[in-house]
């Protein structure tokens, strides 16, 4: 079963994506947005380390392989950790908008288990934008880019300042980015108006 709800469906004003000059070259890894991000932050032992790659237009890949430590059944991901990485890979996009987004939707099917030690290939686009409004759209496939569609998600982001994370985010990690010349950098190459 797929199809996205009311709440995912752009409005008649919506318009299509448009790919920062700025933004990273076609093939190019992208990087970890955060050294601690459960996501792609290499910091993270038990994290998926999910690597993604600039596309064409308002596109990326990505991959991550299961690891015994994403076990929801005996040898089978957790459908948490899949919804993760469909996520953080839909999150990634904002490196193609330069725009910092949070998650405000995310709808996930979950269409085949994936063992342990499978790798998902994942691709996202987003597929219109509405004032702060982003709409995309990610599959993660089995095996390889061409393999058995395993998860699929349907997300919507909303475009957020830097405050955002200042204002909520806990005084102690805050303070450590903030003190991170090499993370305020990463962040402004988010921003197109810091
Ligand atoms: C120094 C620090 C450096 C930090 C460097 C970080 C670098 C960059 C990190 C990125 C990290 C990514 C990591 C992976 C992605 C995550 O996992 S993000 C984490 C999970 N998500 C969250 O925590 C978000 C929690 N939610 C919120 O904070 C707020 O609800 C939101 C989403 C910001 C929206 O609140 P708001 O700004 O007050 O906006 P609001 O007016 O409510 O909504 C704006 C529009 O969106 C619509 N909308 C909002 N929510 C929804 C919804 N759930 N369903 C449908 N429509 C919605 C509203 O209806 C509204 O539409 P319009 O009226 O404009 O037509």
């Amino acid at each position: 079963m797929s199809g996205s709800s009311a709440a995912l469906q752009p409005p008649a004003d919506a318009v299509k994506p448009v790919r920062h000059p700025d933004a990273p070259a076609p093939g190019e890894l992208l990087g970890a947005h955060y050294e601690h991000c459960f996501g792609c932050g290499p910091g993270q032992p038990h994290g998926l380390h999910l690597e993604a790659r600039a596309g064409e237009g308002v596109s990326l890949t990505a991959e991550f392989t299961v690891q015994p430590a994403h076990q929801g059944a005996p040898g089978l991901a957790h459908g948490g950790v899949l919804a993760t990485a469909l996520d953080e890979t839909l999150g990634s996009l904002n490196w193609l908008l330069r725009t910092i987004a949070v998650t405000g939707r995310l709808e996930t099917d979950f269409l085949r288990p994936v063992p342990v030690g499978t790798t998902l290939y994942l691709e996202a686009e987003v597929t219109a934008v509405a004032g702060r409004k982003i709409y995309c759209t990610a599959t993660g496939r089995l095996g390889g880019p061409g393999g058995p569609l395993a998860v699929r998600a349907d997300a919507l982001f909303v475009e957020v300042k830097v405050d955002h994370f200042v204002d909520h985010g806990r005084q102690e990690e805050i303070q450590a980015v903030m003190n991170d010349p090499d993370q305020i950098r990463r962040t402004r190459a988010f921003e197109v108006n810091p």
